[in-house]
């Protein structure tokens, strides 16, 4: 065997199992804050380190590759509810997890999302008047200019920054921000769609992005946090380490973890388990697919789930990865003016388009390179008019969910410039997308382990998308919505008819539109049928939009929680868990934001706990 590249000492103060985005924040944040602290991050995944694919943004695609080595892809069962499909979801597997591979689209959640966690779900001190000051702390937004300055929830000073990045607005986005008010008229264009309050609801905005407005670079969590003290020999960073299990003594302390050299990233190493002690804490932050099944190997978990693959229960925690949460995301291409310029060429590889936005990046960091082609969106909250056309199918989840939190969205919704898939058999030409993700699907689903022991084997993995109706209401609704608007815009030329509801020749919702149609043109209508049509299509077309989420939650015991406020695993000790997974309920935005939040509190928690003073 070869030996492995950096060195794990049998001792620590901190292990975090996992090194992505909150991991990052984290171990980093501690670092600096007390040199001394001894810590070891083991993340299963490579480096990123200066790696291009990983800082240039418009790489971002390259990782969904179904030959990536820097994501892995978690299959569901096949579901009734998704036409028998099987959803994968891909994850991040790399040091930054999903920060390193993500769209970088900058969204964030309403106040009333963090002040639900800490009210509803008994958590002091997770409420929005302590994640958003940690938020604004962390980001410099480069949007936040003399000649906008009323974005005072923006930080000006923080690691990571926001920008629109270097490639200006797309004309596709450009047309959405100027027709969609004309349609929607009781949505104006806004000035910002995340300032955290009802002010970003309904509005028509131009989309930033975790870019780096200056140096065109994706603004990750390692990069930003980790990488940067690097040059303290206490803080230990081993890539390609995947944590099998938590080690506990008699009294249920948790003592160390154990791990194993990832096969995939170092074939060549002693694959035989190791172990480490943690003096002070063990962190689990391995996302919402990684940390449950580290719980469960455990012996943390349900009792079926453990006594079904033969793993010694040490705590009956049935919560865990019982509530898998994720925004379904709906996806339909038209076709666009073949002049228009969008993202294609880089989805598609174009070598003309790359050498090009390559040669301009590398000369002053703007261009194509700089940016991840999303530039405008809008978060939409139906009116009591529109609840009536969405029907009765989401009235009972609109009155016991949306009704009295006037700052929660229905949905996101985008014009994409470009068909962000694999384009593999269609046209070469100019692509236009319409993008809906639910804000709170009320489906959920769960993750569990296989296996006793094995790192590689497959969880048994249930997506849980569209088990509820109303989800389906409000996509339909969504679907029709985002159509009113595309037919509408100046580069629109007609539906690309496989990806879009088999509607009847003789409907009036029937994909005949080849040209854009006035703005003042009366909707369509849709029949039964017509819905009956869209539905069967939801079902067959949703995805993922990524954002796996609260397979762990922070919620008092008999509701189901992992966690406590202070992220202390119930019914062991010296054991947290710091990641997307803790979320007690879904915030309606990308959640990237919410795994700063959470990596920057849960900073501060530690600190507090050591002793560590934090400013
Ligand atoms: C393809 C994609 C696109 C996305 N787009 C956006 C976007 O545009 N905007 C946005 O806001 N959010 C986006 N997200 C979501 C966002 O990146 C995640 O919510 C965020 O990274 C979650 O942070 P985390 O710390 O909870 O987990 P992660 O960042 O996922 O980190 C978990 C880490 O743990 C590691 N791990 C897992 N199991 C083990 C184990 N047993 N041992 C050791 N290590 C382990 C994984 O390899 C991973 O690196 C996207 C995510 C993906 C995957």
């Amino acid at each position: 065997f070869l030996a492995p590249q950096v060195t794990v000492s049998p001792e620590y103060d901190i292990i975090l199992a996992g090194g992505g985005a909150a991991a990052s924040i984290i171990a980093g944040s501690l670092s600096a804050a007390a040199p001394s602290l001894k810590i070891l991050v083991l993340e299963g995944g490579p480096t990123t380190r200066d790696k291009l694919e990983h800082i240039q943004p418009a790489r971002y695609f390259s990782h969904l590759s179904p030959y990536s080595t820097t994501e892995q892809f978690v299959v569901s069962s096949p579901s009734d509810a998704v036409a028998g499909r099987s959803i994968v979801i891909p994850v991040g597997k790399c040091i930054g997890g999903g920060s390193s591979v993500n769209f970088m689209l900058y969204n964030r959640a309403s106040a009333s999302d963090y002040d639900d966690w800490e009210v509803e779900y008994s958590n002091p001190g997770w409420g929005s008047k302590v994640l958003i000051p940690l938020l604004i702390k962390a980001e410099t937004y480069e949007v936040n200019t003399p000649a906008n300055p009323s974005a005072a929830t923006h930080g000006n000073s923080g690691p990571l920054h926001v920008s629109y990045g270097g490639n200006g607005i797309l004309p596709i986005a450009q047309q959405f921000l100027n027709i969609g008010p004309q349609v929607e008229k009781n949505r104006p264009l806004g000035p910002d769609g995340n300032d955290f309050t009802n002010k970003s609801i309904n509005v028509f905005y131009r989309m930033p992005k975790w870019i780096g407005g200056v140096n065109g670079t994706r603004s990750d969590a390692p990069h930003h946090y980790l990488y940067t003290q690097q040059g303290n020999p206490n803080l230990v960073v081993s890539e390609g380490s995947r944590v099998t299990r938590v080690l506990f003594d008699s009294t249920l302390t948790a003592t160390g973890v154990e791990f194993v050299y990832d096969k995939h990233v170092f074939p060549d190493y002693d694959p035989t388990p190791k172990q480490v002690t943690a003096s002070k804490l063990v962190v689990l932050a391995a996302g919402a697919m990684g940390t449950p099944q580290i719980l469960e190997r455990s012996g943390i978990g349900a009792a079926s789930i453990l006594k079904s693959v033969g793993v010694k229960q040490l705590v009956n925690l049935p919560g865990v990865g019982a509530t898998y949460n994720d925004h379904v995301f709906l996806v339909s291409p038209y076709f666009a003016d073949p002049t228009t310029p969008t993202f294609d060429n880089i989805f598609r590889g174009d070598p003309t388009t790359w050498t090009q936005g390559l040669t301009q990046w590398d000369a002053n960091r703007t261009g194509i390179i700089a940016s991840n082609g999303v530039d405008a969106a809008i978060k939409v909250r139906p009116t009591t008019a529109e609840l009536a056309e969405i029907g009765p199918d989401f009235t009972a989840r609109w009155n016991s969910f949306y009704a009295n939190k006037t700052d929660k969205p229905l949905l996101w919704m985008s014009a994409l410039a470009g068909l962000p898939a694999d384009q593999t058999g269609l046209p070469v030409t100019s692509w236009l997308s319409g993008g809906v993700f639910l804000g709170y699907p009320e489906s959920l689903g769960s993750i569990h382990i296989s296996a006793a022991t094995d790192v590689y084997a497959p969880p048994n993995f249930n997506s849980g998308f569209l088990t509820a109706q109303s989800d389906v209401a409000a996509l339909r609704w969504g679907y029709k919505k985002a159509r009113e608007i595309i037919r509408r815009m100046p580069s629109f030329r007609g539906a690309l008819p496989p990806a879009h509801p088999p509607f009847a020749a003789n409907s009036t919702a029937a994909l005949t539109e080849t040209e854009p149609v006035a703005i003042t043109a009366p909707n369509i209508v849709y029949s039964a049928a017509d819905d009956a049509a869209i539905d069967a299509y939801i079902r067959a077309a949703v995805g993922t939009s990524w954002h796996s989420f609260g397979t762990a939650p922070m919620k008092p015991l008999a509701q189901g929680g992992v966690v406590d406020p202070s992220l202390n695993v119930y019914g062991v000790k010296k054991l947290k868990i710091a990641d997307v997974s803790i979320g007690p309920e879904m915030v309606n935005a990308n959640t990237y934001s919410t795994a700063i939040a959470i990596g920057s509190n849960a900073f501060h928690i530690i600190a507090a706990e050591l002793g560590i003073k934090t400013t």
